[in-house]
């Protein structure tokens, strides 16, 4: 199965369990690796085949800005909910990373994977 990449995309957004974190607003960092089969848009040419970057970027901000979670968890959970009801995506890995949240370390946050790959690439899905 061939994958979309979209690396290091930056959003804002207010996110954080600690008071001072809920009336601001922080960055975070997204690595999304979304499968699809590009064959078609490949053979035509045509946008509409495929997954559009573009377009899922978009969608992403969007989301920041109408969510105020505490957890990197739930937004992790509740995007890849999101883009999966958006866009034809069958499989997905999310890496929310919260740079500067811990002293010491660069960033810091989770990856989750969510759906399902067609049996043969499975094993490489790690
Ligand atoms: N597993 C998690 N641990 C922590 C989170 C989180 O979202 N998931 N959040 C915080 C605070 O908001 C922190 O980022 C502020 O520096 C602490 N631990």
């Amino acid at each position: 199965m061939d994958r979309i990449l979209i690396e290091a995309l930056s959003v804002d957004t207010v996110i954080g369990v600690y008071d001072w974190e809920r009336s601001i607003q922080q960055s975070l960092s997204l690595d999304l690796v979304l499968a699809t089969d590009i064959r078609s848009a490949a053979a035509t040419d045509d946008l509409r085949l495929t997954l559009d970057y573009a377009a899922i970027c978009q969608r992403i901000q969007q989301f920041a800005d109408a969510h105020q979670f505490a957890l990197v968890e739930t937004f992790a959970e509740r995007l890849a909910e999101c883009l999966r009801t958006d866009f034809p995506i069958t499989w997905l890995r999310l890496t929310v990373r919260k740079p500067g949240a811990v002293a010491n370390a660069v960033s810091v946050g989770l990856e989750i994977t969510r759906g399902n790959l067609p049996e043969a690439t499975q094993e490489i899905s790690a």
